[in-house]
Parts: structure tokens; sequence; C-alpha cells
């Protein structure tokens, strides 16, 4: 891996809000920007665009600096090569969908495409809705247009402002694999703007967590995630993410073997054939995690794998306590009873076995 980066420090003050920034985000990837409505998701991403101009800023998108306040630098917004996808694919009705992307493409000269017209076709699966209006395209088929149109424009970077907030649960789910799609086989980054944790897990690699114009935590996703003076942990939903790579698809049972990193075992989950040494991500709610202090040889639950106790949190509800586990070298946690908790004597650095009953794959 390359060290490319992404540099952002905004000061910007509108009244009664103050956008107060300093990020420094991976330079490859998906960023995913999340935060209560009017926690300043979109007026940062509005400042990286150059839409807005801070009174003090910094933007640095891996080797080229697009704005210094400092040293009278500054990119403006028609000259950065961003595409910018909204909740609204904003099509033109009138022309099909292969002019609009075309319209995309007409503004780089032909040096400058980074983005075949056939590449960004077949990455978002649009080649059959090409002489189609935009009106005859469901919203997913929409956002998908959307998103090549984004692509056409050459970006060094592509910044997605709640792209499938608008689309209902059906249509968020066919259009999330051509966001990973576009995250797995392109090398632009992504600033990604979200509310849904859930879409977060899926898609994004670094998570940055803003709270009234200021960031309150940004980190890789998978740290982040489980961190402690963070909320997401106290949900209900809470979860971990760890990644994996498969090592074998046994026919008979319809079962894949995810090898995790740093351990012996192996996760089991019901799946269709993936291709050994595919690199997956898995997504464990704390309260499908249970722990023992024996290797239960009797059990139906199919993932049973040796762990360490990190440490432990309260909950809100008192009933209820947080274990946070090493397994291999990645971290998982357990929602359990305290009088569980107290039953097992659970203590920091002790081995132990947790059971898995349920495990979702999330991107492939
Ligand atoms: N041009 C402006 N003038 C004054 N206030 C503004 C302006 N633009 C944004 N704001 C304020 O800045 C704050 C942050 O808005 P922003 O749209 O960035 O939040 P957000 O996190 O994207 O919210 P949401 O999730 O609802 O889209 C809000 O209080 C908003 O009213």
């Amino acid at each position: 891996m390359s060290d490319k980066q992404m540099k952002a420090r905004f000061t910007l003050a509108h009244p009664g809000f103050t956008l107060d920034v300093d990020l420094q985000l991976p330079g490859r990837g998906v960023s995913a920007l999340f935060g209560h409505s009017g926690s300043g998701k979109t007026t940062l991403l509005r400042c990286v665009a150059g839409l807005e101009r801070p009174a003090s800023g910094y933007l640095q998108i891996n080797d080229e600096t697009w704005q210094d306040s400092a040293n009278g630098i500054w990119l403006p917004a028609h000259r950065r090569p961003v595409g910018y996808v909204f909740q609204d694919a904003n099509l033109f009705p009138h022309l099909s969908v292969r002019r609009n992307l075309e319209f995309g493409l007409k503004r780089i000269a032909k040096t400058a495409r980074r983005v075949p017209f056939e590449q960004a076709v077949e990455l978002l699966g649009i080649s059959h809705l090409l002489e189609r209006l935009p009106d005859r395209l469901s919203g997913g088929e929409r956002q998908r247009v959307g998103m090549a149109r984004a692509l056409l424009t050459s970006p060094r970077l592509l910044l997605m402002d709640e792209p499938l907030a608008a689309l209902d649960l059906k249509r968020k789910g066919e259009v999330l694999p051509y966001l990973e799609r576009l995250h797995d086989e392109l090398d632009i980054p992504i600033l990604y703007v979200s509310h849904a944790p859930d879409e977060v897990a899926r898609l994004a690699d670094h998570l940055v967590v803003l709270d009234e114009g200021r960031v309150t935590a940004s980190g890789p996703l998978k740290e982040t995630l489980i961190r402690s003076d963070l909320p997401f942990i106290f949900e209900d939903d809470a979860e971990a993410v760890i990644e994996g790579q498969v090592e074998r698809h046994d026919a008979h049972y319809d079962l894949l073997d995810i090898r995790l990193p740093g351990s012996t075992a192996c996760l089991r989950l019901a799946h269709a054939p993936l291709p050994a040494g595919r690199r997956v991500r898995i997504k464990i709610k704390a309260r499908d995690v249970s722990l023992s202090l024996e290797q239960a040889r009797d059990s139906s639950v199919l993932n049973l794998l040796p762990a360490t106790v990190e440490r432990w949190f309260d909950l809100p509800n008192p009933a209820h306590c947080l274990v946070e586990l090493q397994l291999g070298d990645q971290r998982i946690i357990a929602r359990i009873t305290r009088y569980s908790f107290d039953g097992l004597n659970i203590r920091s650095g002790q081995p132990l076995w947790v059971q898995v009953k349920s495990v979702s794959l999330l991107a492939s």
C-alpha cells in the first residue's frame, strides 16, 4: 500500500454554525462522514468541492494541493476534478441515458479522460439502459446512471452525499453492490456521507464522526465502530466489522470457511461459493456473540472460536454489559448479561470461547 493521503482543514462560519475540522484521511477507499442532521457533513463536502470558500482552508488530495489559504492557493469549483453524487441523480430529463453520460464525458479533454465510457457503463451495469429516458428508470437505476456520469468526469475524488437516502430498502440493496464495485475496482477515493450505520459498516474503510461542525472521531472503520467513547456500541444493533479470506467452500453443506488473520480458527457461514483467497468483510452483532469458558462440543452453533478478553463496558441497560474480545488480530464485541459476566468471572487477558450465532458477509 502506498501512503496516499487526503488532508482537509477548514474553518468556516455561518450564522449559528461553525465548521472547524482538521482531517487526515486515506487517499484511497471509502471514508464515511457520519453524524446527526446539521452536524456539518454536507458543508464539509461543499468545502472540499470548492463550493464554499472558508476564511481558512487547506486541502490536499494525494499529491495535489487544491487549496491553501496561507499561500494564496485556491482551485475554483469548476477546476476541481471531483465527481458529485447526490440523493437525486439530477439527470437531464430530455436526454437519453447515453446522452446524459456523454454530457459528463465531453467536459473532459480526450487526453485527460481516466475512465473510459465502456468501463463506467460496465461497472454500474447500465449498458441495457443507454437508450432510455430518465423517467423510464427506477430510482436505483437513476442513481447508477448518476454515478456513471460522475465517473466519466475523470474525478480524482468522488463525493457522495447520501446517494441511497431516497431509495427504499429493496432499491438500496440493488445499488449497494455497485458501490462496492467502485470501491474495489477503481483507485478513486470516495467521501461518503451517510446517516445509516449499516451502509457505513458495509462500505467504509475509514469513519469520520462529526458533531456540531467538529470531528469527534476519525479512524479506521473496524476500530472506530467499537470505540467506547462513541455511540455506536451502545446501540441495540452494536456490531463489529472484521475481515478475512475465503479458505474453501463446502459444497455438500453449502458453507464457506473464512480464515481470520492471526487466528487458527475459521468462521463458517452459509453462503454460495466464492473463490479461495477472496478477501471479505464480515459483520458480527454484539448480541449474537456468547461466551463460554470451555469449548462446547455439543452445540449447533457453527462458530466456536478461541478469543481473549480485552476489556468491558457497562451499558445504559444495567442488566447487560459489553465485552471486547481479541479474535486473532481483530476485535469483536459480545453483549452479555451482568449475571453471566459475574458467573464467568470475566477479567482482562482471560482466554475463553466465543460462540457466534449469526455472521453476515458484507462485501466481497
Ligand atoms: N449557507 C448557509 N448559511 C447559513 N447556515 C448554513 C448554510 N449552510 C449550512 N448551514 C447550517 O450549517 C449546519 C450544517 O449543515 P449541513 O447541511 O452541513 O449538515 P448535515 O450534517 O449535512 O445535515 P443533514 O444530515 O441534515 O444533511 C446547519 O445548521 C445548517 O443550517
